[in-house]
């Protein structure tokens, strides 16, 4: 039987097994695998997961293909003009994970600034002598300024929490764009990138990586955040200088970053292991039950819809 969908994973709740029933050359096999080599010669559907980086010379191998599956909303690890060109469907998951990211972007946020690893290591530890009037200070967050890069969903939902914590929200998204944003409880202003990252306490990233983000937060960029300013960052590793921001933290010039997702990652920087003021989480952003069972369904919902529509 040749394989019409190929998948490198069986996702998390019933809906790829389901897919299988109606399609039944679905095949599961790890990526890059000789197995799935072998499947790209007949697939019209591959399915596969952020950590799976696809190249056009992969694509070559497969002249039936008619749709990527990406199970994540980030589509930076797929050769995107290429399946442009060659009228292959990409379909991710937008939409289902904004909450969930959100969720985690203010995690990382209160847990940096309110020192919550410290606090329980101190706990677990059996060090902590009791309560104390200057034990583990952090930082409080009302009344501050939160930058946000990426005015898509996943910035809109993060500046509703930023929003309902008592902060006061700026955007930026592309140079030159300077129109307002309704995040649903308030209007916030677009600023200038320069501007915004000198008016920002905290900087919260919810941008895709693409050409124009790949870098855009340079050394000197970073050296125009306020003394002290914080840094979230949900959404992919290769937006900022990573080594600059870790020189500034050193120097005491940021106050601290919270990271979700890194350059290389799962191969992180060493660095990173030693850097004072961090919280360093292994891409959990859209990490919950519910979540990761809406983007299997949107998913395999969308493989499906492509396979018949190109079949019917
Ligand atoms: O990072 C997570 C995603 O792109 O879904």
């Amino acid at each position: 039987m040749s394989i019409r969908i190929l998948a490198t994973s069986p996702l998390v709740g019933p809906y790829i097994g389901n897919l299988g029933l109606r399609f039944p050359e679905l095949c599961v096999v790890p990526f890059r695998s000789p197995a799935w080599t072998a499947g790209l010669a007949t697939a019209e559907a591959l399915v596969v997961l952020l950590s799976e980086p696809l190249t056009e010379a992969d694509l070559e191998l497969c002249p039936n293909l008619k749709v990527i599956g990406t199970y994540s909303v980030g589509i930076n690890h797929l050769p995107s003009a290429y399946c442009q060109q060659r009228g292959i469907r990409i379909v991710n998951t937008p939409g289902v994970l904004t909450d969930a990211t959100a969720d985690l972007a203010l995690t990382l946020l209160l847990a940096l600034t309110r020192r919550v690893s410290e606090g329980e290591a101190l706990v677990r530890s059996g060090q902590w002598k009791g309560w104390a009037t200057d034990l583990l200070l952090g930082a409080g967050l009302s009344g501050k300024t939160c930058g946000i890069l990426g005015s898509g969903p996943i910035g809109r939902a993060f500046a509703r929490r930023a929003w309902a914590i008592g902060m006061k929200v700026f955007f930026w998204d592309r140079e030159g764009n300077q129109s307002p944003v309704d995040f649903g409880v308030d209007i916030a202003p677009r600023l200038l990138l320069d501007d915004l990252l000198r008016q920002s306490s905290v900087l919260s990233l919810h941008c895709p990586l693409t050409d124009s983000t790949r870098g855009l937060l340079s050394r000197e960029k970073l050296a125009l955040l306020p003394r002290g300013a914080f840094l979230i960052n949900t959404a992919r590793g290769g937006i900022f200088d990573e080594e600059a921001a870790m020189d500034l933290l050193n120097q005491e010039k940021i106050g601290g970053i919270g990271l979700d997702v890194f350059e290389n990652e799962p191969a992180l920087n060493p660095k990173w292991l030693e850097a004072p003021r961090t919280v360093l989480l292994p891409h959990l952003g859209s990490a919950t039950v519910e979540t990761r069972e809406a983007m299997s369904k949107l998913l395999c919902d969308g493989i499906e819809e492509s396979l018949r529509g190109a079949s019917e």
